[in-house]
């Protein structure tokens, strides 16, 4: 079995979820082998796969606070050979960690920007004063908060543990029931119990009235339930978007595949991105 790939150092969220894969594939590992890659960002963690460095990567691709990666999504779009394999869901519980005395002491609060973002109204109640700065990764800012006492990281408890550092605030995230959702990059999709989802992306042939209605009409006739869609712009004019689409089934089977068959006629652009067993969420926080 390779290695599942992750945005690093360890002690992050996506390191977390590359456990909560390892566990759901059962993989058995070699004894005295490191199963985890810690990558320096997402560009590497898709390197890593694409090379054959690593078997699988964990991307974040959605947070309930703050919606897409868009990272991920441009990554995900431009990538040929690799597919979606599978997904898991993460609740993301933020910690305040420092080695300050008292919550005054601390000048600075260092994290992953999306952990900024989904503590916004914290930050702005209880650090009014102290300067914000955006790093690689929320275990990159607890590495650095282990060094400095006048700085506080927010990261996980995981986090905490790794780098010994005191935790003076818990679940400090501006909506208490935050979670990520990270896709599980890989070559061949492991055999787990459905139920299935399907991504893909679409983009209409033509900016005119009821173009993204009429693809989204042949899901609704077929009873295909989507849970998720978001637009990226093209990149090539501006207003004009592609479509990235989760959906219950799987691409080979049916209704969906007369669906995606229909599409295919009938769109600019249809890539299927995969079919992977559904993450239900019941991973647990650390
Ligand atoms: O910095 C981390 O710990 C990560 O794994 C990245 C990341 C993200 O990109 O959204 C993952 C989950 C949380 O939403 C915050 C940060």
């Amino acid at each position: 079995m390779k290695a599942i790939a992750y945005l690093g150092p360890p002690g992050t969220f996506s390191h977390e979820a590359a456990v909560a894969w390892a566990r759901r594939v059962d993989c058995n590992w070699q004894a005295g082998v490191d199963p985890f890659l810690a990558c320096l960002s997402l560009p590497e963690v898709l390197a890593a796969v694409q090379n054959h460095q690593a078997g699988a990567g964990i991307l974040p691709v959605e947070n309930s606070i703050e919606g897409a990666v868009n990272l991920t999504l441009d990554l995900i779009l431009e990538e040929e050979g690799l597919k979606v394999i599978g997904e898991v869901v993460l609740p993301v519980c933020h910690c305040l960690l420092s080695r300050a005395k008292e919550m005054t002491a601390i000048r600075e609060v260092w994290s992953h920007p999306q952990a900024l973002a989904q503590c916004r109204h914290y930050l702005a109640a209880y650090l009014p004063g102290a300067k914000l700065k955006a790093v690689t990764s929320t275990a990159e800012a607890a590495r650095e908060a282990r060094q400095r006492p006048e700085l506080a990281a927010i990261a996980s408890a995981f986090a905490a543990r790794l780098y010994q550092l005191p935790v003076l605030a818990s679940c400090i995230q501006d909506y208490q029931d935050n979670k990520t959702r990270f896709w599980v990059l890989g070559r061949e999709a492991p055999s787990l119990p459905g139920p299935y989802k399907t991504s893909l992306v679409v983009a209409a042939l033509a900016n005119r009235p009821g173009s993204l209605y009429a693809i989204l009409k042949d899901f609704a006739e077929a009873g295909i339930n989507l849970t998720r869609i978001e637009s990226r712009p093209t990149k090539k004019e501006l207003g004009e978007y592609l479509f990235f689409i989760d959906c219950e089934g799987e691409a080979t089977g049916s209704p969906l595949k007369e669906v995606l068959a229909g599409l295919k006629a009938r769109t600019g652009l249809l890539k299927i991105l995969g079919s992977y067993s559904q993450d239900r969420g019941e991973t647990a926080c650390s």
